[in-house]
């Protein structure tokens, strides 16, 4: 039933800072604890809520409040407490007591309309007496435009948001055109703008709406990893999102061209559309790429030495093919290796490293993610960055939470003499722009990569672009050396890449096919296999096997597998802690991935006596963890990543953390497991291509088991579409030679 309660604030309970919840102690006619959204709300201060009574399992009885108004303070001791309240920096209880005592009920008047009669009181100076003036308006200021944007659902920290990027334009920009706030704010994008937009009353076939629209679906496409849209794909697809007709879209789709948001291209077959960003990054791209590729006068003999002390201290012969890898390293400005598992490619960076180095040359490695820049260290045995650190990125400021820049650039270029980057297939068009800004022209540039596998997640298909364009010095390594031939995991991987058939008979020691034709038996050996079979097999741990599946809906898709998973492996237990978040549990003992970049979040890593040893920042998409404890009063969960480092999350970060008990095939590019479980039923047809089977069956070190259907297995095999991604950087390298 609804109801009203009314009174000063008396305590600030609990506040999240990120989106506004608070647990606060109101005293109005008896002791009341409120709990709702109240961002920017102190001590002190006097409010109307309208909400319902609740009875919380631990802490009792609660107000929650819907809504509610800021009253002014009444009696004089209310005025008084709230300027002492610490509302107003630079005036405490005393100083209250004698601003009160002068002005008494004029209080408030005084200090809006005269203030610098502040001055009169003994500890005020004029500056003092402008500064509270200041900070009286602004709070007036932040107060109204927080209950005017709580009518539109925007509450917390995005209110506060858009408050400070506008101040008092904010009603202006909000009834012309709100659509601007998913151009200039982080954290709104245009279905939020949109739904503004209509409860203001700005009409569908608003020229900013159907502007936005189409902006909105060239974003959403790059999501889906395309760099630009064909003409008629984004008009149908705009159409669909705005429900307008073509001819206002084509209208604002010129309009949009002029005002240089997105850039035009005409191909003799097809227009496309581009969002200006991307057409410049491509472009740009394609420029550095040409002027990176320059020809270096090197003696044949001197590699051919060079290779032979190589050989004789590794006692391996090197292939022809790896030969050429180094020859083409030491005489070119940019060289491509591209090859699958097992085929010698770090064997040959290896050997590229070595003949730089007696060269004397500074070299540096990275690669896209932690883990496989961790990979890539331990392989080499030099350190290798993830290319976000090699160029050294840093946050632009404070409060613009997701804008990032780098401080290597082309400003400030990469100092050294060679740069050899692994795991390119993951690089996307983003991180590829800002790494070749930050390499000079005479740097020599080696890129390695599985051409074959799953493209980056962000938008762009370099490394097959780069390969595709016939433009520069690619090396191929199709020989699967002898080690790694005794191995039917790579043998697999490489019949299933040229789409040949595998053999299901189970003879193998770690390829096994498991026939089961019903997703929950499907599930069931699963839980068999990782609680019971395969840590003894594989010598791991149950957390070290890793369920993969092509989806994230349906009976065998990752949410519905987590939960089943979760229920066996972990289930509830007295001393297990758990905290329900947007529908997931997560338990102590759960494993759980970090599934966004988080450059900012600290890790610490602790000595047994709990004292920390050594610390840093970044979590990044795809690093598996454990959840070691959860702290229901503080809000707070610790999960533990690799190496023993601990990162401590509050709940509201919670949407950075899934349960990874399964995991989509996507998600597991550039990770490596002791053991993978795939489970192979049934989805979409476009879905279950050669490229995903051969993606998911790479991830495993040591042992593969597929459950499910053979005819399944075999349509992926079979089926070489991939799924189609619009990028035009092949044209565009080939356009500028
Ligand atoms: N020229 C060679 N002669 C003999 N063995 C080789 C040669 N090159 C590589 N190898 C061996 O083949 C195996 C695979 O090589 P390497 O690890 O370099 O391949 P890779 O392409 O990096 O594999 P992955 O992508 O699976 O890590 C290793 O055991 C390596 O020692």
């Amino acid at each position: 039933m609804a109801e009203v309660v009314e009174g000063c604030i008396e305590h600030i309970i609990f506040r999240n800072e990120e989106n506004g919840y608070t647990v606060l102690a109101l005293h109005g006619e008896e002791e009341i604890t409120c709990v709702g959204n109240f961002p920017y709300i102190s001590e002190g201060e006097f409010i109307k809520a309208n909400g319902s009574y609740t009875e919380h399992p631990i802490y009792g009885q609660q107000f929650l409040v819907e809504s509610y108004e800021m009253n002014e303070p009444e009696d004089l001791f209310s005025v008084e407490r709230y300027l002492g309240s610490g509302a107003i920096k630079g005036i405490g209880p005393a100083l209250a007591a004698r601003i009160v005592k002068k002005f008494k009920e004029n209080t408030f008047k005084i200090i809006e309309e005269e203030p610098e009669r502040l001055s009169e009181i003994k500890g005020i100076s004029e500056r003092m007496a402008k500064d509270i003036y200041r900070q009286f308006e602004e709070k007036r200021d932040m107060r109204s435009a927080m209950l005017f944007l709580q009518q539109y659902n925007i509450t917390g920290n995005l209110a506060v948001k858009i408050f400070t990027e506008y101040g008092q334009k904010m009603y202006d920009i909000l009834k012309v055109n709100p659509y601007q706030l998913a151009e200039d704010i982080s954290g709104i994008g245009f279905k939020t703008a949109d739904d503004i937009a209509r409860r203001i009353g700005i009409g569908p076939d608003s020229d900013y709406r159907i502007k936005a629209g189409i902006l909105y679906t060239l974003l959403q496409a790059s999501s889906d990893g395309h760099v630009y849209l064909p003409e008629m794909e984004l008009i149908n697809r705009s159409k669909a999102l705005l429900i307008a007709d073509e001819e206002p879209i084509q209208r604002q789709l010129m309009a949009l061209a002029i005002e240089k948001k997105i850039m035009i291209k005409d191909t003799p077959q097809e227009r496309y559309i581009y969002s200006s960003v991307f057409y410049y990054m491509e472009l740009n791209i394609a420029r550095m790429l040409h002027d990176l590729n320059i020809r270096y006068d090197i003696k044949q003999e001197l590699v051919l030495n060079r290779i032979k002390t190589v050989e004789e201290q590794f006692h391996i012969e090197l292939e022809q093919q790896q030969r050429t890898a180094v020859a083409e390293a030491a005489g070119n400005g940019l060289l491509i290796i591209t090859g699958g598992p097992g085929t010698g490619k770090t064997t040959t960076i290896n050997t590229i490293i070595k003949f730089f180095e007696a060269e004397g040359m500074e070299i540096l490695l990275a690669a896209p993610t932690g883990r496989a820049a961790k990979r890539m260290t331990e392989t080499t045995g030099y350190e290798a960055k993830t290319i976000h650190r090699l160029l050294e990125l840093t946050k632009l400021s404070e409060d613009q939470e997701n804008k990032y820049s780098f401080e290597r650039n082309e400003m400030n270029p990469l100092e050294t003499d060679v740069l050899i980057i692994d795991e390119m297939s993951m690089v996307d068009i983003n991180l590829m722009h800002a790494l070749l800004k930050a390499v000079s022209i005479g740097t020599r540039v080696i890129l390695v990569g599985d051409v074959n596998q799953l493209p980056s997640v962000g938008p762009g298909n370099i490394l097959k672009d780069i390969i595709e364009s016939h433009c520069f010095n690619v090396v191929m390594l199709n020989k699967i050396f002898r080690q790694s031939a005794g191995s039917d995991i790579i043998v697999n991987a490489h019949k299933i890449n040229a789409g040949e058939q595998i053999s299901l008979d189970n003879k193998s020691k770690d390829f096994f096919f498991l026939k089961r034709e019903e997703a929950n038996v499907i599930a069931a050996v699963m839980i068999n296999l990782i609680k019971n079979k395969l840590p003894n097999y594989v010598n791991a741990t149950p957390y070290d096997i890793q369920v993969l599946t092509p989806m994230r809906k349906g009976e065998l898709g990752v949410e519905r597998l987590n939960q089943i998973l979760q229920q066996a492996l972990n289930p509830p237990g007295k001393e297990k802690i758990e905290k329900e978040y947007h529908e997931t549990i997560y338990r102590e003992g759960d494993k759980v991935m970090q599934v966004k970049n988080n450059y900012q979040i600290t890790w610490e890593i602790k000595s047994k006596y709990g004292i920390t040893t050594q610390s840093g920042t970044g979590v990044f998409n795809g690093d598996a963890g454990i959840i070691r404890e959860i702290n229901l009063f503080s809000e707070h969960l610790i999960v533990e990543f690799d190496d023993n480092r601990l990162v401590d999350y509050s709940f509201s970060q919670l949407d950075e953390l899934e349960l990874a008990y399964a995991v989509t095939i996507h998600k597991s590019q550039g990770s490596e497991y002791p053991a993978v479980i795939l489970p192979i039923l049934d989805g979409p047809r476009l879905l279950f291509n050669r490229n995903l089977l051969y993606t998911a069956v790479t991830r495993a070190k040591n042992c593969v088991t597929i459950v499910g259907s053979d005819t399944m297995l075999q349509f992926m095999i079979d089926n070489k579409n991939e799924q189609n991604r619009y990028s035009g950087l092949c044209e565009r390298i080939k356009e500028l030679v």
